[in-house]
């Protein structure tokens, strides 16, 4: 009734000292109005972190204190659905004699799991916060002697002996980290699997096969040594915060029978042939820079021994100025005739079985394997 007369008087005086204001039809409407606005907007990273936190089913079913802020930058987006952290334990398939190895544990959702059916994890993380976080927690289930954390970069970590690693990582480090676990360790390596929650695009590219749009040089790489499995995708809805692409799970396993290939030099060889995306190898291997290189390369005698693990990182190795850098001006007259007669050996090989019209992204790793056979017989060396 007060409300009424309010709206009444207001009026009255509106279309007194205002006459061309607009007057909505009540003035309870107008209150009702801003309610529903807010009630629309979007929730934002605290409220949306709180409700997250309060939950106890669902996504938000994993405890989060708060009690310091994420770190975006390192990729800390806590994975937070039971039922998600459930199924990566039991894909892993582990057996109460691993030890298992953790990249990136964080407050230690997946590590309590992990904990439950190995004998021993070790857990490498960057943030303090985290390894504080994630030995509380192991010591509030009564399994902290099982738990070892080493503080620091997993990149720059020297990992142990481990049967299985399992990890929800910061994207950020996919590549260098899967290097690192597969050409690092020596061959054959000696773990049973690598169960890796992943970037959903970044793990289709480790999925594709020779022809797909997404082949790379990194799933070249990779399926030398190792097998690729998808086990499943994950919602960015199931971490807190969210980032802003989904994730997939794979397995990766290493391979018992890896081709009889020095991996350095392999590496060098994907390295040239993905230089170019979409180019032919007659392309690719013509390139005056790239022949000078060869040539020089093959000629030297001591070749590094130690695997750089940041070449098999690489995903592709773009690089279409190669030309415009080209300095074979600077060559001496001898140089040139015998950079010449190289390129002409170069390109017999390519023509000898074909492979000169080819692209690399559509080779399998036993065509690949099969040129840099050729090459290196012939004294073309890459690595
Ligand atoms: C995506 S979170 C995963 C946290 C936890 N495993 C989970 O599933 O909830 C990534 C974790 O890796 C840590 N991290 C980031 N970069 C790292 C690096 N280079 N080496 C080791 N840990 C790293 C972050 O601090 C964070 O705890």
């Amino acid at each position: 009734m007060e409300r009424a007369a309010a709206d009444l008087l207001l009026r009255l005086y509106l279309r007194l000292h205002h006459p061309k204001a607009y007057v909505p039809p009540l003035l309870s409407q107008l209150h009702f109005h801003f309610h529903t606005k807010a009630a629309h907007r979007r929730p934002d990273y605290h409220e949306d972190d709180r409700r997250k936190r309060n939950a106890t089913g669902g996504s938000g079913g994993e405890p989060w204190d708060r009690s310091f802020r994420l770190d975006k930058g390192r990729g800390q987006h806590l994975l937070t659905n039971p039922r998600v952290l459930d199924s990566i334990a039991r894909v892993a398939c582990l057996r109460p004699s691993d030890t298992v190895l953790e990249i990136g544990p964080g407050t230690g959702n997946l590590t309590a799991r992990l904990l439950q059916s190995a004998r021993r994890v070790v857990a490498v993380e960057i943030d303090p916060r985290m390894v504080d976080s994630v030995l509380a927690r192991a010591s509030s289930i009564g399994l902290d002697d099982r738990l070892t954390v080493v503080t620091g970069d997993a990149l720059k970590t020297d990992f142990p002996e481990f049967d299985i690693c399992v990890a929800n990582i910061p994207y950020g480090i996919s590549s260098p980290l899967i290097a690192k676990l597969l050409f690092e360790s020596g061959r054959p390596c000696s773990f049973r699997s690598a169960v890796l929650l992943l970037q959903k695009e970044f793990a289709r590219r480790l999925l594709a096969t020779p022809g797909d749009s997404e082949f790379n040089r990194l799933a070249a790489n990779v399926r030398l040594v190792a097998t690729v499995e998808l086990m499943m995708d994950v919602s960015k809805k199931d971490f807190l915060p969210s980032p802003k692409v989904d994730s997939s799970l794979v397995r990766i396993q290493p391979k018992n029978d890896v081709p009889d290939v020095d991996l350095d030099e392999w590496l060098a060889f994907t390295r040239t042939c993905f230089s170019k995306k979409n180019k032919t190898l007659g392309a690719i291997f013509k390139q005056k820079k790239k022949i000078a290189e060869l040539h020089s390369r093959s000629k030297s005698e001591g070749r590094a021994s130690k695997i750089n693990v940041d070449e098999a990182a690489d995903e592709d190795v773009i690089n279409d100025n190669d030309d415009e850098n080209d300095d074979s001006d600077n060559l001496l007259e001898q140089d040139v005739s015998e950079i010449s007669l190289f390129k002409e050996k170069i390109v017999w090989i390519l023509k000898s079985e074909g492979f000169e019209a080819k692209r690399p992204s559509k080779l399998s790793n036993e065509e690949l394997l099969r040129l840099l056979h050729l090459f290196n017989q012939e004294g073309v060396q890459f690595g």
